[in-house]
């Protein structure tokens, strides 16, 4: 269990977090999602010790996490892949820090495997590995103390299709096993596919927070019509609000019911009617997101 209470960090005239507060709880995957300089990387500072809080306070296992006695056999952290020691070789870096955490030599062997680094890259010093090499051994440091709590920062950078799918099931497993893994990001769709619990940060604040299923629900639906700016009117008649998706389609704040019953009341045929589901959550996260994103978010709106 991880549990921030309040965290706020400011930095002279940058407030970096804002009264972030969330659980993170056993046996599920939490997403924290948010576009660069939202304050994932400083919130998860703040967790594991590194960064001084401004004011409110955080735990990891029911205490802070500079109290813990061995911290690395209890949480698991990577918080920058890049900042491992480059002129030691991989294995090396694992075998110092099993003996640290005080664990068998076998583990580092082990934890190669379950990275998938072969005995050849493990004998090559860090600075000549790739940023994906980089992230399996920063995970195989991670979990070396066989630690009950996950703490990652943005782990899937770098890695290809393929490691991000072996990242994925990896963090699966653990959860399914009854680990509490954290993990940021400011990729959706690589969040999405993992993660049971969602929070999202913004300038530093929380702006929603839930499970994927509970924050899915509140997506809204996608409608289309022939005539799309008739159905946008009648939507707009009825109170509902809604604008032009990525497709073309509507996305109307509504139930998929209330959408078709207003269509059909109208006299507007529809050609689409359907939850908003994973393109939902993009376009929630991204509405959510708007006011910190660097990038404005050109939408036209049809209501
Ligand atoms: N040591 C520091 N001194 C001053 N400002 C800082 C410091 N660390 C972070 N910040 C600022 O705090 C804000 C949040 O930064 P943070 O690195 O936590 O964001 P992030 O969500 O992890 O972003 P990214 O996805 O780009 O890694 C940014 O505006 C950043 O410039």
């Amino acid at each position: 269990m991880i549990t921030a209470d309040h965290l706020t960090k400011s930095y002279r005239g940058v407030t970096a977090v804002d009264d972030v507060s969330f659980t993170a709880r056993p046996g599920r995957v939490t997403g924290f999602l948010g576009p660069n300089g939202a304050g994932k990387s400083t919130t998860m500072r703040i967790l594991v010790g590194l960064t001084p809080p401004t004011s409110g306070s955080a735990e990891v296992l029911g205490g802070r996490y500079a109290d813990l006695p061995n911290p690395g056999r209890e949480v698991g952290v990577l918080l920058d892949a890049s900042a491992q020691h480059a002129g030691r070789t991989g294995r090396e870096i694992l075998t110092v820090a099993a003996r640290t955490m005080g664990l068998r030599s076998e583990r580092v062997e082990e934890m190669l495997a379950r990275v998938s680094l072969t005995g050849k890259e493990a004998d090559r010093r860090v600075r000549g590995y790739s940023l994906g090499m980089r992230q399996r051994l920063g995970i195989a440091t991670a979990l070396l103390g066989d630690p009950d709590v996950l703490i990652l920062d943005e782990p899937a950078n770098g890695l290809d299709p393929a490691g991000i799918r072996w990242m994925r099931d990896l963090l699966r497993e653990y959860a399914d096993q009854g680990g509490t893994v954290l993990l940021s990001s400011h990729l959706l769709h690589e969040i999405e596919v993992v993660a049971d619990d969602l929070v999202v940060i913004g300038n530093g604040r929380i702006v929603a927070q839930g499970t994927k299923a509970e924050l899915l629900a509140g997506a809204g639906t996608v409608c289309a019509a022939a005539d799309t700016r008739a159905l946008a009117s009648a939507l707009s008649g009825a109170g509902i609000t809604s604008k032009v998706s990525g497709s073309g389609a509507l996305h109307a704040d509504a139930e998929a019911a209330e959408v078709g019953r207003v269509a059909h009341a109208a006299g507007v045929p529809l050609t689409e009617l359907r939850a908003a589901d994973g393109a939902g959550l993009e376009e929630m996260f991204l509405q959510l997101t708007a006011e910190s994103q660097r990038d404005r978010i050109h939408e036209g709106a049809a209501a």
